[in-house]
Parts: C-alpha cells; structure tokens; sequence
C-alpha cells in the first residue's frame, strides 16, 4: 500500500527529530513541510503568533478543533504547565492515528488527549463525557465553514467564560468570513487580527483572536 503523505511526514520525525523533544518534533515537521511536501499545518511564522497567545493566555484546559498530524497539538503542550490539558478533536481516523503517535514521540501524551470524530458530535459532550467545566483557550483550525457553528455550540453550551480566548486559524485563506463578520460585530467579543501567511507559501494569511467578554 502507496504511503500517504501524512504517513511520509511522521516517519521524517521518527526518523530525524529527538524522542521527547517537542520542539525538536516541530522543528523537523517544519524542515519536511517546507523543502519537501507541503502541509496544513499551523506552521513556524503562525506559529510563532500561537506560542505569544498562549504565553499571554497561560491556559489551564484548552480545546483544539482539527488536529491533523499533531503539529500545533506539540507546539501548544510544550509550552503548557504540567496540570494544564489540551482535548483535541480530529474528524479523520487516519489523521488521528498518525496524530496519536506523533503527540507520544514528542512526550506530550499525558497533556494531550485526541477525542475521534466531528467537532458537532463532541463539543455537546465536553462538559459530561470529558469532564470540562469551561475552557480557557480554543484553537480553531479545522473545516473553515464549521468555525462559526462551533463558536456557537461552545456558547450554547456554556463552555466558554469571560475571559476564553478563541484563535482561529486560515481567516483569510482558505477564509472563514462568516465567522469573521459574526465575532466582529458580536459585543461579546473583544477581537484581534494578526496579519502572517499561509504555511511554508507567501501567500497572505492571518489569525484572529477572539476573547470572550461575557
Ligand atoms: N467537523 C469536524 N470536526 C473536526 N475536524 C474536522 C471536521 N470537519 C473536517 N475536519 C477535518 C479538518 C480538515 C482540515 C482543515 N484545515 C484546512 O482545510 C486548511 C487548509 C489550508 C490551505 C491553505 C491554502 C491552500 F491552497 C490549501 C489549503 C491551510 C490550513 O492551515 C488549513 O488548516
Ligand atoms: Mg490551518
């Protein structure tokens, strides 16, 4: 059987990074994405943007919606305090699968938890299933027209406190404009755009941050 791209990805890391080093696991991620296949992941230039919100942010319990191969499930656990958790909801088993063993090769499994299927289904289970009380950042990276509907849910569903952070990944390209107009002109949020590009190309891109004000 052909091996996938993903597959390709993972074993680079295996082969190239250092077991239980995170930042050497994104390293070689970012060396692989960027001279040999280009891929969805958050990348070093957004990166870089998610490592200053999260050291600002401090968060205890953090959700992230779309996990891939696990390369901002890394970069974000690496830099969480011991007792911090990270649920992160992937919707593709394979994804998933090569997720699960990028997060242990890193040494990052005990912050990190892979919950499998679509983001509608999970976050209604969140507060019974997974024992989340509120969360205290979001990172949205996952299919751009389910930004907005997720926010929702998580709204409805009484996950988020003044004070939640939600960053959101690609709101220029691929773009999630409906989710841009909404959180832009709702008065809960206090909003921030970051100006970057998309991974590993020089096409424009950004992140917008969003803090819930209640
Ligand atoms: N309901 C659910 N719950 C959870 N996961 C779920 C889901 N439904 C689906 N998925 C699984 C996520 C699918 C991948 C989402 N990401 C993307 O599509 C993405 C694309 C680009 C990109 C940029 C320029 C180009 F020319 C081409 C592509 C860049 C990025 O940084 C991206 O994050
Ligand atoms: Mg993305």
């Amino acid at each position: 059987m052909a091996q996938s791209k993903e597959e390709r990805i993972l074993n680079f890391v295996l082969q190239n990074a250092v077991r239980g080093d995170p930042q050497s696991v994104v390293d070689t991620i970012d060396k692989y994405c960027s001279q040999k296949e280009w891929a969805m992941n958050v990348g070093d230039e957004k990166g870089l943007i998610l490592d200053k919100i999260l050291e600002e942010t401090k968060p205890s319990v953090l959700l992230e919606l779309g996990t891939y191969c696990g390369y901002s499930a890394v970069r974000t656990a690496r830099l969480l305090k011991p007792s911090a958790r990270l649920l992160t909801i992937e919707f593709n088993p394979a994804f998933a699968a090569i997720a699960r063993q990028m997060i242990e090769f890193a040494g990052v499994q005990d912050k990190v938890k892979i919950l499998e299927g679509p983001s509608e289904t999970i976050i209604p289970q969140l507060k019974k299933k997974h024992e989340v009380d509120t969360l205290d950042f979001v990172f949205l990276d996952h299919w751009k027209d389910r930004y907005l509907p997720d926010t929702i849910l998580l709204l409805d569903h009484g996950l988020l406190r003044k004070g939640s952070v939600i960053l959101a990944d690609n709101v220029i390209c691929p773009g999630a404009p409906e989710f841009i107009k909404y959180i832009r002109n709702n008065n809960s949020f206090e909003c921030t755009n970051y100006p970057s590009h998309v991974e590993y190309m020089k096409v424009k891109d950004a992140m917008e941050k969003a803090v819930f004000v209640g």
